[in-house]
């Protein structure tokens, strides 16, 4: 990474590891920049994003901020149910001029109008594989990435998601395995072969009784 992007997102770590509100437990520079912009960005390649990309549960901004910094011909739209943190994301992206993302405080369920819009989809701890997979594979372009960053025990939630995996038309492409930290760490890669069933994304209520 070259100097002035890195300066942009310590800045940005600044603001967020010293926020009012708990935008993360993190309270330390380096261990930011590792723990969250470096957890990022290290398992990511040089044409995942494309030209547009989501960010599903993006919290303090994680990962889409420094996917925006990072990737800055692709243009990132950052989602939060919180008003709290999208707001507060959004002022300090704005003093920092990063004029590629946007920002939208809604649940992603209910944005309808968003669905099959992107040429990837993100989201980090949001919620367990089944889950997050009915949040995010509705709003990616069919034959577009879906990238969901896990720990080390994604290999039951993988057991757990084959009937929602069926269900979403999705294929899962790659796993990359990378160590923050000595923190066994992993992005699963998935590939949207077919549209979208219009029943996908049900409410979020439906989701979690009954999850695919
Ligand atoms: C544990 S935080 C993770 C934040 C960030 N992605 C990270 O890795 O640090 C989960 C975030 O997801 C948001 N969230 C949960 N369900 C959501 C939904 N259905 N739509 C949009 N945001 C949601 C919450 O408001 C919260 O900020």
């Amino acid at each position: 990474m070259n100097f002035e992007k890195k300066q942009v997102i310590l800045k940005y770590l600044k603001e967020i590891i010293n926020a009012p509100l708990n935008l993360t437990a993190i309270k330390e520079l380096e261990l930011a920049y590792q723990l969250l912009a470096m957890d990022s960005l290290i398992p990511l390649r040089e044409n995942d994003v494309g030209n547009n990309f989501l960010d599903v549960g993006t919290g303090g901004g994680v990962p889409g901020v420094f996917i925006g910094i990072m990737f800055e011909n692709s243009r990132g739209l950052l989602v939060d149910s919180s008003r709290k943190k999208i707001d507060f994301v959004r002022e300090v992206c704005n003093k920092l001029n990063l004029n590629n993302l946007e920002f939208l405080n809604a649940r992603i369920e209910e944005k309808k109008d968003l669905i099959e819009k992107f040429d990837s989809v993100f989201s980090r701890a949001v919620a367990e594989l089944r889950v997050i997979l009915e949040l995010t594979v509705p709003f990616s372009k069919v034959g577009g990435k879906i990238f969901l960053y896990k720990g080390k025990n994604y290999k039951e939630e993988l057991d757990n998601a084959q009937n929602a995996i069926k269900e979403l038309n999705v294929k899962l492409r790659e796993i990359r395995e990378y160590n923050i930290l000595e923190k066994e760490r992993v992005l699963l890669v998935f590939e949207k072969a077919k549209e979208n069933d219009p029943k996908y994304p049900r409410r979020f209520n439906k989701i979690l009784k009954q999850p695919l």
